[in-house]
């Protein structure tokens, strides 16, 4: 059935397949959001209904909650799960060091916080998404709608202070009205081109008030799974830096392909 997937979703999907080999019975996961996170949400569902494993997991959006019940995945809040084993979430942007840019989907700050909660971060991505340097894709910034406009006004002043290259930042929409996140708060997208400092950015965008979080993940992912479309898998792991590659197998999947709209 795999060649039914177009090669961008054989790339994601034999990542997601991958990352569900290190989830272990009786773990409580972290739930990633968007495409990517949506195939492991899938094959951990197989997993969960055909093979008995028993997990528990906490999703980092509506979205991803709704298909993880979906999948008969059990599903707790984060305060109820306190400390997980592991999240396995996509993103927009890594690299060397396997930092990120997230929120491409809006879901940063959930994402954020179950991320920081877990003994371990697996990111699931296409080859795509890998950069020398952060920041060609815009940088998620999310902020309260109190006062969005002043916070940024000075958002963009920081980044003129900071030096940081092309200083445009943008409100995002969902058609004619601003983008709203699960926690009632808007995105501004900052057009930055290049993040020389992604860690000091990080920590500065956090101090400006009406920020609530921004979408530059530090230190936080542990192991990059890359998909590619040809079924192959690069696992690099930044503890140890070694990077494995090998093929996943599309033969038990059918399931998974048949549950698709
Ligand atoms: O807010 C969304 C998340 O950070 C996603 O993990 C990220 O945007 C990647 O999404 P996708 O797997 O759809 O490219």
């Amino acid at each position: 059935m795999s060649d039914t997937l177009s090669p961008i979703d054989t790339a994601k999907f034999v990542a997601a397949r991958k990352a569900v080999e290190f989830v272990e019975d009786g773990m409580k996961l972290g739930l990633g959001t968007g495409s990517t996170a949506a195939w492991m949400v899938r094959c951990l569902g197989e997993m969960v209904r055909e093979g008995g494993l028993k997990v528990l997991g906490v999703p980092t959006s509506g979205r991803t909650a709704e298909l993880a019940r979906q999948q008969g995945i059990e599903v707790v809040s984060l305060d109820e799960a306190k400390w997980l084993d592991l999240t396995i979430d996509g993103a927009d942007e890594f690299d060397a060091e396997l930092n990120l840019i997230k929120g491409g989907g809006g879901a940063l700050l959930q994402e954020k916080i179950v991320a920081t909660a877990s003994d371990q971060m697996i990111v699931i991505t296409d080859v795509s998404k890998q950069v020398e340097t952060l920041g060609a894709f815009p940088l998620p910034v999310e902020v309260i709608p109190f006062g969005w406009q002043t916070t940024k006004a000075l958002v963009e002043e920081t980044l003129v202070s900071m030096d940081v290259l092309g200083q445009h930042s943008t409100l995002r929409m969902n058609g004619e009205v601003p983008f709203v996140t699960d926690e009632g708060n808007h995105i501004i997208d900052l057009h930055l081109q290049r993040i020389g400092n992604a860690r000091q950015l990080a920590l500065v965008l956090n101090q400006i008030p009406g920020v609530v979080e921004n979408g530059l993940f530090i230190d936080i992912c542990d192991k990059v799974i890359i998909g590619h479309g040809d079924g192959r898998v690069s696992t690099r792991d930044v503890v140890s830096g070694e990077e494995t590659e090998e093929r996943v197998d599309f033969a038990e999947s059918d399931n998974i392909f048949s549950d698709l709209d």
